[in-house]
C-alpha cells in the first residue's frame, strides 16, 4: 500500500493569456477526502490535470512523497498510483464495459505487481460496486450514460489507486442514479480508507456529503480551504460562489 502524499505547491497553469490556475497549493495525504469547488472556468478540471500528467503545469512542483514528478506523464504517473476518471467517459468503445474496467485493474496490477487472480478480482468487485455487473458485457455505446459514468468510477477504482482524481462524476445523472453513485463511493472510501480522494462537483450538499474538507477555486486561485463547513460560511466563498442558502450535505440527505 503507497502511503505517499501527492503534492502541488505554487502550481500556475497559464493557455495563451489565461491564467487557469495561479499558485495553487494542495496535499492529498492517504485518506484524505477533499471537494474541489467552485465557479464554472474556475480551474478545477485544469488541476486535476496538472496532478495526473495530462498537462504540464507552467511553474509550480508536483511531487509524489519525495519525488518530483512534473516530468512524469499520465501513464507513468497513473503507474505510481495517481489515477483520474474524467467527467465525459473516456472509455474505448471497441471494448465492453467489463474489459474497460479490466484496463484499469491492470494499470493496478503493474504497479503493484498483483497477481492476475487479483486483478480479475478487482475488476469484479469495481463492476458490481459501481452498478454495472448487468451491462458488463455491453459496448459503451449500447448501455445507459449513467451506466458510462459509473463504469469510468469503476476502472479507477479497479486500478487500486493510491490517489483518486474523481472529476464530477455525478453530473448529468438522475436523482437516483446519483445516490446510488453516492453510495458506492462512500463503501469504496469506507473499505479503502488510505486511499487519497479529490472530488470534483458543484453540488456542494453532494460533495461535503463525502468530503469533509474543501478547496474552492475561483478564477484558478484558491479562495478558501478547510473543513467543509467553514469554508461554506467563508463570505468570500458565498459571494464567489455559493450564494446565502448553501450548507453541507449529510448522506441521509442527499439520497
Ligand atoms: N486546453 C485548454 N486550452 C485553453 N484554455 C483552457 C484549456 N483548458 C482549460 N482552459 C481554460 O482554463 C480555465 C479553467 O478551465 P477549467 O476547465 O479548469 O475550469 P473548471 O473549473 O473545471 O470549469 P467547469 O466547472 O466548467 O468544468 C477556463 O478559462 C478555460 O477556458
Amino acid at each position: 500500500m503507497t502511503t505517499e502524499m501527492l503534492r502541488g505547491e505554487g502550481v500556475c497553469m497559464r493557455f495563451g493569456g489565461v491564467h487557469a490556475l495561479r499558485e495553487v497549493d494542495v496535499a492529498l495525504a492517504p485518506g484524505r477526502r477533499l471537494g474541489l469547488i467552485g465557479p464554472n472556468g474556475s480551474g478545477k478540471t485544469t488541476l486535476l490535470n496538472v496532478l495526473s500528467g495530462v498537462y504540464r503545469a507552467s511553474a509550480g512542483a508536483i511531487r509524489f512523497g519525495e519525488r518530483p514528478i512534473e516530468r512524469l506523464g499520465p501513464g507513468a504517473r497513473a503507474r505510481l498510483g495517481i489515477v483520474r476518471t474524467f467527467q465525459h467517459p473516456q472509455l474505448a468503445a471497441s471494448l465492453t464495459i467489463a474489459e474497460n474496467v479490466r484496463l484499469g485493474a491492470a494499470l493496478g496490477r503493474r504497479v503493484r505487481g498483483s497477481s492476475a487472480a487479483e486483478e480479475a478480482a478487482r475488476s469484479e468487485a469495481a463492476l458490481e460496486r459501481f452498478g454495472c455487473a448487468a451491462y458488463a458485457e455491453g459496448l459503451p455505446d449500447e448501455v445507459p450514460y449513467g451506466v458510462r459514468k459509473m463504469a469510468e468510477v469503476a476502472r479507477g477504482a479497479a486500478a487500486d489507486p493510491a490517489v483518486l482524481l474523481l472529476d464530477e462524476p455525478a453530473a448529468g445523472l438522475s436523482r437516483e442514479e446519483r445516490a446510488e453513485l453516492i453510495a458506492a463511493i462512500e463503501a469504496y472510501c469506507g473499505d479503502h480508507p488510505q486511499v487519497a480522494v479529490c472530488l470534483v462537483e458543484h453540488d456542494v450538499p453532494l460533495v461535503t456529503a463525502l468530503c469533509p474538507e474543501l478547496l474552492v477555486l475561483a478564477a484558478g486561485q484558491a479562495l478558501a480551504s478547510g473543513p467543509a463547513e467553514e469554508v461554506v460560511r467563508d463570505e468570500q466563498v458565498r459571494v464567489a460562489y455559493l450564494g446565502e442558502n448553501v450548507q453541507v450535505g449529510s448522506k441521509e440527505e442527499v439520497r
